[in-house]
Formats: structure tokens, sequence, C-alpha cells
């Protein structure tokens, strides 16, 4: 369980102080997932390099497993600083050494008996499927092999929290896929709590639990993906959101529609198509299906639908209230009534 209450991070530049992580308050719970999101300059690496004090906070409390890092030094610092492992967009590998020695490396830093090097580092490099290249050098690797490298180094000593920094950011989306697959199945053999942050509302729709949304150094949103999905509550959040879950419709076949233009939204299990269908034929009303799609977040599914209704004000508003009764959220878009 991580907490952090009321963390601040101001950075001191030669043209005064800038703001990095303005008092922000979360809890991460044991074994889950948690995204952190929002544009560039958000605050999004100062708060996950707080975490472990690669920064040092300005003000507030980091509680990791029941110690509040900020208040521990020297070696119990060290210690717990160990039990959080942690990978970078840039790999941030050493170059001269080859891949067995990388994870090595961070095996000798905690002290691991000489004999149990090389023992775990086998160990390692099955869980991130690179048996094979225990004795090549990084720049021999792909990129997504060079992050499974960073993954089995962070996990080198049982860290009971793994923080990611835009860990797939320089990968392409297939690899992107295998490095989250990854990062889930070692979540949930080992119960290692994530925290990831990114750019990409895609990373945090594949494998994350809860999230937040940062502007400006602060969190302006946290919950559970799939809430914040189905029901975003700031502009902001709305926008990420739009990135994965987008109505494309051709604005030329929006203009040509002459009647409401609703946006229908179903959580959970409602089977949205039948209730439309439904509607239609209870209401004396037109549907006409613009855009239809049902997203899978958290394996749970998510329907979402534009359709122009067609028939007076009255009907119209009769049809909304019972698609609404039937657990439908529904937007009127465009003529709204
Ligand atoms: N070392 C630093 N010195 C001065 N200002 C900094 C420093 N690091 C970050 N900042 C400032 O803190 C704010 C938050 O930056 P941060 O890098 O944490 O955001 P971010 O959301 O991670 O953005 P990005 O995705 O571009 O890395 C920005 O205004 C940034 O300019």
């Amino acid at each position: 369980m991580i907490h952090i209450k009321n963390l601040s991070k101001v950075y001191k530049t030669k043209k005064g102080t800038v703001s990095g992580v303005d008092n922000v308050s979360l809890t991460i719970n044991e074994g889950e997932i948690f995204g952190i999101v929002g544009y560039s300059g958000a605050g999004k690496s100062s708060l996950i390099r707080c975490m472990n004090l690669l920064e040092q906070p300005t003000s507030g409390e980091i509680e990791v497993n029941g110690l509040d890092l900020t208040k521990l030094s020297g070696e119990k610092l060290r210690k717990a600083r160990l039990k959080m492992g942690m990978i970078f967009q840039h790999f941030h590998l050493i170059s001269q050494k080859t891949v067995g020695e990388n994870i090595a490396f961070a095996l000798k830093a905690a002290n691991t008996p000489g004999k149990r090097i090389n023992e775990r580092v086998e160990e390692l490099l099955e869980m991130v499927s690179l048996s094979d290249k225990k004795d090549v050098f990084p720049a021999q690797l792909s990129g997504g092999q060079k992050q499974r490298v960073g993954i089995a180094r962070a996990l080198a000593n049982n860290p009971s929290v793994l923080l990611c920094d835009e860990a797939t950011s320089a990968l392409d989306p297939n690899t992107t896929l295998s490095i989250l697959r990854l990062l889930k199945k070692i979540n949930r053999e080992f119960n290692i709590t994530i925290v990831l942050i990114t750019h990409e509302m895609n990373v945090v729709k594949e494998i994350c639990d809860r999230m937040a949304v940062m502007q400006d150094g602060k969190v302006v949103e946290h919950g559970e993906v799939y809430d914040i999905f189905s029901d975003p509550q700031t502009e902001l959040t709305k926008e990420f959101i739009t990135s994965v879950v987008s109505f494309d419709v051709p604005k030329p076949i929006l203009d040509a529609c002459t009647g409401r233009i609703l946006k229908v939204l179903f959580r959970g299990d409602v089977a949205g198509e039948g209730v439309i269908t439904d509607t239609v034929q209870q209401f004396n009303i037109k549907g006409n299906f613009l855009h239809g799609s049902i997203e899978y977040i958290q394996e749970r599914p998510l329907g979402l639908f534009l359709m122009e209704l067609k028939g007076t004000d009255d009907d119209i508003y009769q049809a909304i209230s019972y698609m609404e009764k039937r657990g439908a959220r529904v937007e009127v878009i465009e003529n709204g009534i």
C-alpha cells in the first residue's frame, strides 16, 4: 500500500521556482496496477520520482508498506528503495555490460551472495523470456528486449512495488502490448503493486485497475479505470478518453442528419443494441445507427452508440427516458432538447 499525503515538489531554477507536484494525496492499493496520465509537464515524472525519493519532495509524506520514506535516511532508506523497482522509457541499461551483468549489477547492489547471483539472473531471464540473451550487449537488442532486461533488473531484489516511467513510450504498438502483458503477468503472479505513468490512454485501458489524471501538478480525477472511461468528470479526462474511444463519424454525414443525434452508453452487461431496438419498436420514432462499438475495459464491456432519432420532441423525450430506465446513459449532442 502506498499513501501519498499532501505531496508537493517545487524546483528552484535560475528564473525562479517551478511547481512540479502540487499538494497531491493518493492511495495506491497493494497488488493493483495504478496508472497516472497527463500531458507533458503535468507532473507525472516528478510524482513517480518522488515515490522512491529519486526526487526529494519539498513537502508531504510517502508511506510505502507502513514506512514514511521522507523520514528515512542512510541504510534504512537504501533498504526501502531496494523494495521499489523502477523501469524507464529509455531503459537505462549499462551499455558496456552484458544483459546478465546488467541484472547481476542490481543483485550485487543488494549484497546478494555470489553463488545466488547466477541462479537469480537465470530465473529473471526466464521470467522475461530472454534466457538466450544472457551474454549479449544491450546494443544487440530490440527496444522491447531492452525493456525486458529493464524489467528483469527492476525485479531482481523481489520488490513489492514496480514504478514504470513511460515504460512503453519508446516502443511500437505490438511491442508495447507484449510489455504490458508481461507487466500484468508479473503483477498477478507476484502480487507486485505497479504504478505507471503514461500519456497514452490505451496503456491505461489495457492493464490498469485504477487511475489518476494529472494537470498542472495536481490530480484532477481518480478512480476505477472502468468508471472513469464510462463517466469522466473533467474535460481533460474526456479529451484523453476520446483518444481511445471516439465516435469517428465524418462531419458531412452528421451535417446531413435531420433528427436528434444521441450518444448512448451502456455499462456492463446491458445488451445495448437490444435496448435500442426495443426503443425504436415501442415509440413512434425512427432510429438510424451512425456508429457503434463495444470496448472492453478490464474485461468489462462498455457499449457506445451514436444514433440519429427522428420523431416529435415528446416521442424522443419518452424514448430517451425509456433507454435510461433500461440502464443507458444518453446525451443529446446536437439539436439538444
Ligand atoms: N529538474 C527540474 N527542474 C526544473 N523544473 C522541472 C524539473 N523537472 C520537472 N520540472 C518542471 O516540473 C513540471 C512537471 O514536469 P514533469 O516532468 O514532472 O511532467 P510530466 O508530466 O512527467 O511531463 P513529461 O511527460 O513531458 O515528462 C514542468 O513544468 C517541468 O518543467
